[in-house]
């Protein structure tokens, strides 16, 4: 078992995070922070300003990287001290592999990529792993830990991390580009936005709960809106129009699978 979590850089990704173990009743005692920015931290949590003080505790028995991947060089010789042969690193950075969490902390227990989103704050991320260096006990506690946040898997191949990423991590924001999109649509042809931004959300929640719920993929529920000779038909026509739909979102996703290498190069 992780007894103390360290997370080093607790904002937005942190934070919900956070939230979302001590929503599940974890015991606030099990988490620590290192920021020097954070306002404050959640009762009970202990709030570290300088990597020293964290180091004089020495409380914690893993870390969690949660600033950006473009501060890791300049910050990883400061936190040697934190990351010793009995620490596990996790990392959030996006692009940064597990080949440089290793050459960063050396020293480490091990290194565990980890991708979540921010509905970890609602305990219903998925959380994606990936590790080097870990036993088979490490792994069990990793997995434990973040399972809480949704659901925890390993991926076995790291290849596809930056994807995955793409998916699942950045995934949240292109679903609220939809939303918007969808809310605006609406606007543009004449409902009132307040409305039209209430029917949206309600109508993207009540459809992924049902499909999340349903034995059907994606593709029959949507055919089965669609009635035949009716309305949703031909609104389905346009997205499919040239895999329209289809084409933009694989753009979307090779640009953000693809901006994780040029994050692990600059590192
Ligand atoms: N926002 C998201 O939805 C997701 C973010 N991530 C990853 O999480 C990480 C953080 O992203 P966000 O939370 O969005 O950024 P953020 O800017 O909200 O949080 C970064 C935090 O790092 C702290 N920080 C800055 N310098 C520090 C230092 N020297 N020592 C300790 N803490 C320091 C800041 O005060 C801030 O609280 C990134 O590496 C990102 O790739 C991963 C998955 C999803
Ligand atoms: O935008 C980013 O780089 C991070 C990684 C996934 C979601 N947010």
């Amino acid at each position: 078992m992780i007894n103390q979590l360290l997370i080093i850089g607790c904002g937005n990704m942190g934070g919900a995070m956070l939230a979302g173990w001590l929503a599940a009743g974890e015991d606030p005692a099990r988490f620590a922070i290192l920021d020097p920015a954070l306002p404050e931290a959640p009762a009970g949590v202990i709030l570290y300003r300088e990597a020293a003080e964290a180091e004089a505790a020495g409380a914690h028995d893993a870390v969690m990287l949660g600033f950006k991947p473009q501060q890791l060089r300049s910050l990883a010789p400061g936190l040697q001290g934190l990351t010793g042969e009995s620490v596990t690193v996790c990392s959030l950075l996006a692009g940064i592999t597990c080949a440089q969490l290793a050459a960063a902390f050396p020293q480490a227990r091990g290194h565990v990529r980890v991708m979540p989103n921010l509905a970890a704050r609602i305990n219903k991320s998925p959380v994606i792993l990936q590790e080097a260096g870990l036993d088979e006990g490490a792994r069990n506690d990793c997995l434990t830990l973040y399972d809480i946040l949704g659901t925890a898997i390993w991926l076995d191949d790291e290849a596809r991390f930056d994807l995955v990423t793409a998916l699942a991590g950045s995934g949240p924001g292109f679903v609220y580009r939809f939303i918007d999109a969808l809310a605006g649509a609406a606007t543009e042809l004449g409902l009132d936005r307040a409305a039209a931004e209430q029917l949206a959300l309600a109508t993207v929640d009540g459809a992924s709960s049902l499909a999340a719920a349903s034995d059907a993929g994606p593709g029959d529920l949507a055919d089965r809106v669609a009635s035949p000779g009716g309305m949703t038909r031909e609104g389905l026509n346009v997205l499919d129009e040239g895999a329209a739909l289809h084409r933009l979102l694989v753009e979307t996703l090779r640009a953000t699978r693809d901006k994780g290498a040029e994050l692990a190069k600059g590192a």
